[in-house]
């Protein structure tokens, strides 16, 4: 078992934002989070990264509730499962290999953090995961300079140096172009399938979610009210999860109309290597 989440609930005065969620992920992943906007999937996320504090429920991580853990053991945890954001939270200014090693701070002593010193294997893990996100020609740039889904790729990069086991992604594609979206989609894919890394992803759109997500959770005004493989999302699930009448239509939440594959092609599009 990597990670058992047991009646995590969460309350802001007396909205309830995330209501007795259970997931238990017993093998590497990649789930898709899906839900309508306020339905508490940023809530959730940011409660099992330590972000936002729970109310109430437990999150055991090899046999230790991480709600509990405090100082080196919590940066241990916010190590293991690294972050990425729609807005990317990349420093502007600084060059993006710069910005990638920035997720290996969390290993550095505070002295040496302070100076930003990197040692020369930083440097090259850092281009290597560049490299492999294929934006390697990009390193001496500033991030500013770069698109919006090579800013999530330097993202992404960036918290692969933190060595994590999970990688928690907050509506990673929200502020991204169709095409863009599938590139980042596609790097996460690959994170999960070549690195075996646990991917758990908030989207905003269904057809996202089916086409790269081997587990959909669906979240409906703070419960989980569907969890299971991508093929079992009925129509009249997704209505359910939405929230939506008899006119609704997947189409209404898809963000990659224009991508060239089918959703089935699209998933094998993704290279499946070691
Ligand atoms: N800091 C906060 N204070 C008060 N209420 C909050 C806070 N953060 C979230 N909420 C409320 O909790 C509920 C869940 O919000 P959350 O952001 O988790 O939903 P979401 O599904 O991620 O939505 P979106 O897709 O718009 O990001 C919403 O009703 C929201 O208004």
């Amino acid at each position: 078992m990597l990670i058992k989440i047991e009646s995590l609930t969460k309350r802001f005065g007396t909205a309830t934002a995330v209501d007795a969620a259970e997931i238990r992920v017993e093998k590497p992943a990649m789930i898709g989070i899906i839900g309508r906007s306020g339905a508490g999937k940023s809530t959730l996320l940011r409660m099992i990264n330590r972000l936002t504090p729970a109310t109430s429920g437990r999150i055991l991580v090899d046999g230790t509730d991480v709600l509990t853990l405090k100082g080196a053991a919590l940066r241990r945890w916010r190590r293991d499962c690294a972050m990425i954001f729609q807005q990317f939270n990349l420093v502007p200014r600084l060059d993006v290999v710069t910005n990638v090693m920035l997720g290996r701070l969390n290993g550095h002593s505070a002295l040496a953090s302070a100076f930003n010193v990197f040692s020369e294997a930083d440097v090259r893990q850092a281009l290597a995961h560049l490299d492999r996100l294929g934006i390697a020609e990009h390193a001496l740039k500033r991030a500013e300079a770069l698109s919006g889904g090579q800013q999530q790729r330097v993202a992404i990069a960036r918290a692969l140096m933190q060595d994590p086991k999970f990688v928690l992604a907050d509506e990673p594609i929200a502020s991204l172009d169709p095409l863009n979206a599938q590139v980042v989609m596609d790097a996460l894919r690959r994170i999960h399938v070549e690195q075996g890394l646990s991917v758990i992803c908030n989207l905003h759109t269904l057809d996202t979610a089916r086409r790269y997500c081997d587990r959909v959770i669906g979240m409906r005004a703070g419960r989980i009210v569907f969890d299971g493989p991508a093929e079992l999302l009925t129509e009249a699930m997704a209505r359910e999860i939405y929230g939506a009448g008899a006119e609704f239509s997947e189409a209404t939440t898809s963000t990659s109309l224009a991508t060239p594959f089918p959703s089935e092609a699209g998933r094998r599009a993704v290279p499946v290597t070691g």
